[in-house]
């Protein structure tokens, strides 16, 4: 039994087809992503889970209980620990007071650690606190009663980057201790650094769900170059170039013209690297470099071009025609 399981989820707010026909699960002991820009539909699809939201059409289950049925949802709560995008705690409480409260509620046994890692302040109250601290806090207390499965909107928003550190260490120990995470981000380094799988929504629509691995190798290198030549754009336009960048600068010679060419370009390469240095042989490279590329370049083609709502004619990870 997956820990989350989404088939044909569907929110409609009447304006805003926020989630259409959302289908995929998250298996046991992942870290799964659920990445998109603003209004893509994420907290829909967690508040959903959480049963803060009817759906409008399609199934959600957590850890096997259906989120419509008020009993099993309950039940599934307790094995459940959601950190929202805006935790509402009681404002005029201390944290100490918010977490003696969650403790009645859901129990205690590992917020004595937590404190510890994430440091929030416990005897101002809540108002004084910043977004950051809100935020620690809401780390605790989604994490205190040892939960199975965790459901956390943009965890790491706010927190500085030593506690963005921590919690990222934290949560690969959760994994190794079976822990589900299941997180919305549009933070791609996070989601790089973190995630087994992710999924990503563009207008309500699940555009993939894949390995982060996947995604990666899909985005290519980048490969910078310069050569002692003048090399034209069309001879570089080979199987798997893309966005391709070139100029030619002059250095030396004098007034009629005479010196040396140096061709300077920039691509991103998802061909075979092998081809590409056969094929580069050919000229007298001053300088190559051949990094992984940032996994922006995927993101964008799914998110760059018109403002399609047809999922259909953005199938997914689809390459651009070589040549840039
Ligand atoms: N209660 C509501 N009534 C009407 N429309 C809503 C409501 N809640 C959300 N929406 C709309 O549904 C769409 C999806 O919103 P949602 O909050 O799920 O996106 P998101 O991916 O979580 O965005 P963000 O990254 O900004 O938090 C947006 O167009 C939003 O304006």
């Amino acid at each position: 039994m997956a820990a989350i399981e989404l088939e044909g989820l569907t929110k409609d707010y009447g304006e805003v087809l926020a989630n259409d026909g959302v289908t995929f699960s998250v298996e046991r002991g992942e870290i799964f992503g659920y990445l998109g820009p603003n209004g893509a539909g994420k907290t829909t699809t967690i508040r959903t889970l959480l049963g803060l939201l009817a759906p409008t059409a399609g199934t959600a289950r957590v850890l096997g209980r259906d989120v419509t049925d008020e009993d099993a949802l309950l039940e599934a709560k307790r094995q459940l620990g959601y950190l929202p995008d805006a935790p509402a705690f009681d404002e005029t409480a201390t944290g100490r007071e918010v977490l003696e409260l969650h403790a009645a509620i859901k129990g205690d046994e590992r917020s004595e650690a937590l404190l510890e890692l994430f440091e929030p302040p416990l005897d101002r109250p809540v108002r004084d606190y910043s977004h950051g601290n809100v935020r620690k806090l809401g780390l605790v207390t989604t994490f205190m009663h040892d939960p199975e499965l965790v459901i956390l909107d943009e965890p790491t928003s706010g927190l500085d980057p030593l506690i963005q550190h921590r919690f990222a260490e934290f949560l690969r120990e959760e994994r190794e201790r079976g822990v589900t995470v299941f997180f919305s981000s549009h933070v791609l380094s996070e989601v790089r650094r973190l995630c087994d799988r992710v999924g990503i929504i563009r207008n309500g629509r699940l555009v993939t769900v894949e390995p982060v691995e996947s995604l990666l190798d899909r985005s290519g290198k980048v490969v910078r170059l310069r050569a002692a030549a003048s090399i034209s754009r069309e001879a570089l336009a080979i199987d798997g170039v893309h966005d391709l960048e070139t100029s030619v600068v002059r250095t030396g010679g004098d007034s009629d013209g005479e010196g040396s060419e140096i061709t300077e370009c920039t691509f991103t390469f998802t061909g075979d690297v092998n081809a590409l240095l056969a094929h580069l042989r050919e000229y007298r490279l001053l300088d190559l470099s051949i990094e992984e590329a940032p996994l922006e370049g995927v993101f964008m083609r799914f998110y760059g071009g018109e403002e399609s709502t047809d999922a259909e004619s953005k199938p997914g990870l689809t390459e651009r025609p070589g040549g840039g």
